[in-house]
């Protein structure tokens, strides 16, 4: 389930509040500047299919998505239980970074948890198939796959590069609870 909790950065043990609500999760996300959608992702998809495949299911939602934010390119990020590289791709994210870039990911598939650090408190946002979630550039934020990763992201870019993550050194995602599974 699509869930948001809401921490005090230095209290990471117990939650300010817990956000299951489309409308509330939303509302909590635009207050630090994150857009948050729901968009439909019901296009029948292998679980074992191609990035290609991905792109050409949501044709359209790219299309319209290109154009209202002027991205230029988009790339699928594909993970299951027993990839080869789940665990070399858990630790990619897993510590906090920021991008050059928005980072606007449509969910549609599985379920990934975005840590985002902003005004003091951590946005825990769990997604699942049918979220779209967009960080402003520069924002402060990791995300964490969970131990047997299994989601598809269909991932936007304005500039050549936008993923590559710049790490703040901050070892603040070692203190907060890791993500086990959407369930
Ligand atoms: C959910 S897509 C893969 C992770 C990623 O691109 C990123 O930047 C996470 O912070
Ligand atoms: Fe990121
Ligand atoms: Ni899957």
């Amino acid at each position: 389930m699509t869930t948001l909790s809401v921490y005090a950065e230095q209290q990471p043990q117990q939650p300010l509040g817990v956000y299951t609500e489309f409308a509330a999760i939303r509302d909590q996300l635009a207050q630090i500047g994150v857009e948050f959608e729901r968009w439909d992702a019901s296009r029948p998809l292998s679980a074992t299919a191609e990035p290609d495949e991905v792109i050409a299911a949501y044709r359209d939602s790219i299309d319209r998505l290109n154009a209202k934010y002027g991205f230029v390119s988009v790339d699928v990020v594909s993970m299951h239980p027993d990839h080869p590289q789940a665990e070399t791709a858990r630790g990619k994210f897993l510590s906090e970074h920021t991008h050059d870039d928005f980072e606007t990911r449509f969910f549609v598939d599985g379920a990934g948890a975005f840590y985002i650090r902003a005004g003091g408190k951590v946005f825990l946002t769990v997604c699942t198939k049918g979220d779209l979630i967009n960080l402003p550039a520069n924002v402060t934020h990791w995300f964490d796959m969970g131990p047997r990763p299994d989601f598809k992201a269909i991932r936007f870019f304005r500039i050549p590069e936008g993923w590559v993550g710049h790490f703040t050194g901050d070892a603040i995602a070692e203190r907060f609870p890791k993500f086990a599974s959407a369930a």
